[in-house]
Parts: structure tokens; sequence; C-alpha cells
């Protein structure tokens, strides 16, 4: 498995550690053989095809159902081991699951006193919390007018009871809209700033690529590499792409200038010239274009996206 740490915050205490963990449903290895840190306060990404082992791996470190093999820790007590640890732990726990459960017959806010209770949470929190999610105005509807994005709210909030120190959050933004997504990113950002620990899986990556910290890409079972977005892009040494707005005329003038470095493709396109480019490149080619004066109307370079890292780590 290739870790591309230190990221951001490495002095940070690790919250979550998973060794040699696996999980096998007869001849199927949903998980094979997991090592993975996550450091208290981070943001941290879980990413994977369909079937790549990512729920499953969350229900292990949820306690939610016993490992095959290997040992989960979070908080130095042992998932799912002897003596009451775990269950302490447990209890500052949030877990929002890819598909909520929710009883059409509650509104929203006898839905949260419901499980404040389970949890064994005071309830004075609970409108706050909707307020907090968005869902104020639907606090006494009933949950079977609540459309998807409103049920994937109350979820969150559901999450959020009793103040988690560590957050597990299952595709939480399925069924949200824009708007929607980035509110719930700006209470990632506010729960993060508290110190919250946070592991989210998402198949939206171009939604979670500037928002985590570190993430781990995991593909049949297994964790192919860990490490900040960039760390992972540089890793892979993906090339990157200039967007080179010129005159038609001038094409080949930039063409000749970037003649003798090692640029990859240079096609023409439209109005501009698109440029491929080895990273270590990327500053050889800056002079070379801004030696050109004028000619150059405008100048961007693309970094390759999660989406390319994951093809590039999961294929
Ligand atoms: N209870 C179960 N019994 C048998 N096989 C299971 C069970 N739960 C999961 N699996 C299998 O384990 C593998 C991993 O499934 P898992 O749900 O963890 O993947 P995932 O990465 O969360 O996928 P998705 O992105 O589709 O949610 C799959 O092959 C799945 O069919």
């Amino acid at each position: 498995m290739a870790d591309t740490s230190p990221a951001p915050n490495e002095a940070a205490r690790t919250v979550i550690v998973a060794r040699g963990v696996r999980k096998h449903y007869g001849s199927i290895h949903a998980v094979d053989g997991v090592d993975l840190d996550v450091r208290e306060g981070e943001l941290f990404g879980l990413i994977g095809h369909n079937g790549a082992g990512k729920s499953t791996l969350f229900k292990m470190m949820l306690g939610l159902i016993p490992l095959s093999a290997g040992e989960i820790r979070i908080d130095g007590a042992p998932v799912g081991g002897a003596g009451g640890d775990f269950r302490a732990v447990r209890r500052k726990i949030g877990y929002l699951p890819e598909n909520v459960v929710l009883y059409d017959n509650l509104t929203g806010l006898e839905t949260l006193q419901f499980f404040a209770r389970l949890k064994g949470v005071p309830p004075q929190g609970n409108a706050a919390l909707l307020e907090r999610v968005g869902l104020a105005h639907a606090a006494r509807r009933r949950v079977r007018e609540y459309s998807k994005g409103m049920r994937q709210r109350l979820g969150f909030a559901q999450a959020l009871l009793g103040t988690p120190r560590i957050l597990f959050l299952d595709e939480p933004t399925t069924g949200l809209d824009p708007e929607a997504i980035r509110g719930f990113y700006a209470i990632l950002r506010q729960l993060k700033g508290e110190g919250v620990t946070m592991v989210i899986t998402s198949h939206i990556l171009a939604e979670i690529q500037e928002r985590v910290d570190r993430l781990a890409i995991m593909a049949a079972g297994k964790v192919q590499a860990t490490g900040t977005v960039q760390a992972l892009r540089e890793q892979m040494d993906l090339p990157l792409w200039f967007s080179v707005r010129v005159a038609a005329e001038d094409f080949e003038a930039v063409r000749a200038a970037l003649g003798s470095l090692p640029v990859g493709a240079i096609e023409a396109r439209e109005d501009h010239v698109a440029v491929q480019c080895p990273r270590e490149a990327k500053m050889a080619v800056i002079a070379a274009l801004a030696a050109l004066g004028g000619k150059v109307r405008d100048l961007s370079v693309r970094e390759p996206s999660l989406e390319d890292v994951f093809f590039g780590f999961s294929d």
C-alpha cells in the first residue's frame, strides 16, 4: 500500500487505527487486509468503486459486524473487544448510514427525540440540531412528506445527536442539491474547527477532492493508496494540461517555443492550444510561454483531477 503522508496535521494524535482488517463472507473477501490511520480533527475520505468494501469497513469500525481478522482501535479501545472500553467510545461516535432508516409516521422533531432517547442524550438540543441541518421549517412535518434530501438532512441531524467527537458519514450527500451540499460541507468545516474527526465516503470525487484532508482509495477490499489529493497526484505522476489562449496565427509560435521542451501532446483547439506536460516541466513551460510576451492572451493549468488519480490507482 502506498502511503504518501505526511499530511497537514501530522502532529495530531491518531484516533482510528486499523491493522490487517479482513472481512470474508464465504468466498467473498469484502475487506482484505486494510491498514489505516485517521488523525484527530481530520476530514478523511474513503473512496472506491461499488463493492470496494467501504461500507463493510465502516460497519466494522462501528462494531456493527465482527472482523474476520485484524484489529481496529478507536480512541485506543479495541472495537468489539471485551470490557466496557469500546462501549464508552461508542457514545462519542456518530454514524450516518448509506441508507437512512426513518419512521414515516414521526415528525422530524419526534424522530430526533426517539433517537436521542435511544442514545441516552437529553432532548433539549434537538430543535437547534434541526436548525443546523436546515430543517427547522419542517420540524413538525411527518417524515413521509420529506423529500430525499430532507430525509438525508434528518439522518445527518440524527448522526450529530450527543455532539459526537468522531463521525462516520457513508455517502452523506446522496440526494442533496448543490446548495445543500455546500451547506453540508460548511457544517463539516465547523465540526472540524471543533476538533471532530470525520471519515466520509462519496462517489462524487469532484465534490470531495477540495474538501478532504487526506483520503484512502479502496479497490477489491484493499487500500491501494493513502495521502493528500496533491500527494497522490504527484505519486501517480500524471501529466498536467496547459490551456494557452492565443490568436490562431500564433499557434505555430507556441509550438516553436515549446519545441525543445519535454512536453507531451500539443493540440491546436478553436481558440487555444492545449499542451500536455509532465509535472517536472511545468516551470520551464511557463517560462517559455512568458517569453512569447503579448502573444499569450491567457493561460491556465489543469492539475489531474481526483478522478484521474482514482482511475490510476483503482484500475
Ligand atoms: N452481508 C453480506 N453478505 C455477503 N456479501 C456481502 C455482505 N455485505 C457486503 N458484501 C459484499 O462485500 C463486498 C463489499 O461491499 P460493500 O458494501 O462494503 O462495498 P462498498 O464499497 O460500500 O460499495 P458501494 O459503493 O456500492 O456502497 C461486495 O462484494 C458485497 O457484495
